[in-house]
C-alpha cells in the first residue's frame, strides 16, 4: 500500500459494488476517500467539507453527476470534477467536460485509466509511463528502413518541448500581444480551458496563433511541467503516420531495428497538439478516434495496448463541419475534438491589435540577433501596415518585419523598407488609426502619361525595370553620388539604398552602375 497522500476524494456512485472498486483501487494509492450513493447525500457531504476531487457517476437515483458539476460551478469551489458515463455514451462525456469536468471514464472503467485519471487530476507526478523504450520520436530518425516507403521523415511542427514551470493567466496574457475584444475572449477562454481535460478545437486561418494558444493553454493548466508535442498532420505521408503517431515495435517491418516511440507516447502526461487535423485522411481518422477514446494506443508490431494519459488539442484553417457534411472528416471524431472551440480571427478583423504585436514580434527578433534598443515601426510604417489585408496573418507581419529590420539596420523602420507594393493596400483603411500621422502627401508630382505600349504581362516585373532604369540613369548624372541622385527623386538616402539593393543595382567601383 503507498504512503498516504493529504488528496481527499468523494466518490459518487449508486451500485455499492462499484463504490467498494473504487474505493479499493483510491485507498491503495493512499487516499482518503469518502462516498455517496445519490446526489443529495453528496451535496450534503459537500456542504460539510471540500475535497481535492470530485468522481461521480452519471446516472444516479435522484439526479444527474451534472448536478453536482452545476453545484461546484455555482458555488465557486474548486474540487476536480471527473464524471463517469456509460459505455457508448459519448455525448454525455462531451456535455460533461462541456459543464466544467476536468475529465470523463466510461463504463467499464478501466482500473488503470482511473487511476492514471485521478492521478492527473490531482497533478501528481509522476503519471505511469508507457513501457515502450523512451528513445527519440519517430520523426527524428534519419530515414525510414527498407520495409519503409523511402521518404524523409517529417519532423513534428515543433519539436517535444518541456515547459518550464506552471504559467499564470497574466504570463499567458504576456505570450499573445493585442487588446482587441477579439484577443480578450480567446484570452478568457484560455484560462478557463487550461484547468480540464477536455479537448479544444482551435480554428482560424492559417498563421493566425493558432499554435501560440494551444502552447498557452497547456502552459496555464496542470501539464505545464510536461511535454507539448504538436504535429503537423498535413505534413505527415500517409503511409507512416501509424507509426508515426502510435509507434513501432522492433522487426514490425524490414528496418524497424529498434523500439521506438509514437507522438501519443512522447506527449504522455502533457498534450498532444495536433495541427491540420483536416487533413488526416479517413483511415487515419478511424484510428486516432479509437485511441482517443480507449486512452491507450498500439504500436505498430505490438500485440498489446499501452495506456496513454495524452491532453488532445487540434487546429484547423477549415471549416471542419462542412469536412464532415462532404464526407471527409468522421462526425464522431469531429465532436470528440470540438468539446470546445476558439476561433482565433484573422489579423485584418482585430487591426488595432497591430501594434502591440508588430512591437512584440520585433522585440523577439531584437532578442535573437542580440541588438538593443528593439527597432520600432515610424508612424509612416505603421500607416501603411495598417491598410494592408494580411493575408498570411500574424506569421506575414513577422517575415515581413524581419525582411524590414534586416534593410533598415536602424532603430526605425520607415514605411519604405515594408516590402507592401502601393496596389496591395487598401486606400481607405487605417487613416483613422488613433493617435498616429497619416503620411504627408508628395504634393506636386503628377504622374506622367504612360506611353502608348502593349500593356505588360507581369505588371510588377514591368514597374522594377522602369524603375531600375530611372534609378540608374539618376545615379549617372549625379556621377553615382547616392545622396544627390536619391534627392533628385525626392528620396531619402535610405530609401535610395533600400531601393538599390531591392533592384540589385550596385555602384562599380570605376563608378558604373551595374
Ligand atoms: N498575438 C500574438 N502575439 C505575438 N505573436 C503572435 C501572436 N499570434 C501569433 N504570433 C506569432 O505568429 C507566428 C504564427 O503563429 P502560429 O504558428 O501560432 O499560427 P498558426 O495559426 O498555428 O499557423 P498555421 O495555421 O500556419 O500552423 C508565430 O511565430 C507566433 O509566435
Amino acid at each position: 500500500m503507498s504512503a498516504s497522500t493529504p488528496y481527499s476524494l468523494l466518490v459518487i456512485d449508486d451500485e455499492p459494488d462499484l463504490r467498494t472498486l473504487y474505493e479499493l483501487t483510491l485507498v491503495r494509492e493512499g487516499y482518503e476517500l469518502e462516498t455517496a450513493g445519490s446526489v443529495e447525500e453528496a451535496l450534503q457531504r459537500l456542504q460539510l467539507r471540500r475535497y481535492s476531487a470530485v468522481i461521480t457517476d452519471m446516472r444516479l437515483p435522484d439526479g444527474s453527476g451534472l448536478d453536482v458539476l452545476a453545484w461546484l460551478e455555482e458555488q465557486g469551489r474548486r474540487e476536480k470534477a471527473i464524471v463517469i458515463t456509460a459505455f457508448g455514451s459519448s455525448e454525455n462525456a462531451v456535455e460533461a467536460l462541456k459543464a466544467g469536468a476536468f475529465d470523463y471514464l466510461t463504463k467499464p472503467v478501466d482500473l488503470r485509466q482511473f487511476r492514471m485519471v485521478v492521478a492527473s487530476a490531482l497533478g501528481r507526478v509522476p503519471q505511469q509511463p508507457p513501457s515502450v523504450v523512451p528513445s527519440r520520436l519517430p520523426s527524428e530518425r534519419a530515414e525510414g528502413g527498407a520495409g519503409m516507403p523511402a521518404v524523409a521523415m517529417p519532423r513534428p511542427v515543433a519539436g517535444a518541448r518541456t515547459a518550464p514551470e506552471a504559467v499564470t493567466p497574466r504570463r499567458v496574457a504576456e505570450r499573445l500581444a493585442g487588446d482587441s475584444v477579439a484577443m480578450q475572449q480567446v484570452r478568457d477562454l484560455i484560462e478557463k480551458v487550461a484547468r480540464s481535460m477536455a479537448p479544444v478545437l482551435l480554428q482560424g486561418e492559417s498563421g493566425t496563433g493558432k499554435e501560440l494558444v494551444a502552447r498557452s493553454i497547456h502552459e496555464a493548466g496542470s501539464r505545464s511541467g510536461e511535454k507539448f508535442i504538436a504535429v503537423n498532420c498535413g505534413a505527415i505521408p500517409e503511409q507512416l503516420l501509424e507509426a508515426e503517431f502510435f509507434g513501432y515495435r522492433k522487426g514490425a517491418f524490414t528496418g524497424a531495428n529498434e523500439d521506438r516511440e509514437g507522438f501519443f507516447q512522447a506527449a504522455h502526461g502533457g498534450t498532444l497538439f495536433l495541427d491540420e487535423i483536416g487533413d488526416l485522411p479517413l483511415a487515419m481518422q478511424s484510428k486516432l478516434l479509437r485511441a482517443i477514446q480507449e486512452r491507450s494506443v498500439r504500436p505498430v508490431g505490438a500485440v498489446s495496448e499501452l495506456p496513454v494519459n495524452v491532453r488532445i488539442l487540434s487546429a484547423t484553417h477549415k471549416d471542419l463541419a462542412s469536412e464532415v457534411g462532404a464526407g471527409r472528416f468522421r462526425q464522431d471524431l469531429f465532436y470528440r475534438l470540438n468539446v470546445i472551440q476558439i476561433r482565433v480571427p484573422p489579423l485584418r478583423e482585430r487591426i488595432e491589435d497591430l501594434g502591440a504585436i508588430a512591437t512584440r514580434v520585433l522585440q523577439r527578433i531584437a532578442q535573437d540577433a542580440g541588438v538593443s534598443p528593439a527597432p520600432q515601426l515610424d508612424a509612416q510604417a505603421m500607416h501603411k501596415l495598417r491598410r494592408y489585408a494580411f493575408p498570411g496573418n500574424v506569421r506575414e507581419l513577422e517575415n515581413m518585419l524581419h525582411r524590414a529590420v534586416a534593410l533598415s539596420g536602424g532603430e526605425w523602420i520607415h514605411a519604405d523598407e515594408l516590402d507592401l507594393p502601393d496596389h496591395e493596400l487598401d486606400a481607405a483603411a487605417g487613416d483613422e488609426a488613433e493617435g498616429e500621422a497619416a503620411p504627408e502627401p508628395r504634393g506636386g508630382v503628377e504622374a506622367a502619361p504612360v506611353p502608348d505600349v502593349p500593356l505588360p504581362a507581369d505588371l510588377a516585373a514591368y514597374l522594377d525595370a522602369v524603375e531600375r532604369d530611372i534609378l540608374v540613369r539618376a545615379l549617372e548624372q549625379h556621377r553615382n553620388n547616392r545622396t544627390a541622385a536619391g534627392a533628385s527623386l525626392g528620396l531619402s538616402l535610405r530609401q535610395m539604398r533600400y531601393r538599390m539593393a531591392r533592384l540589385q543595382i550596385s555602384v562599380g567601383e570605376g563608378g558604373d552602375c551595374a
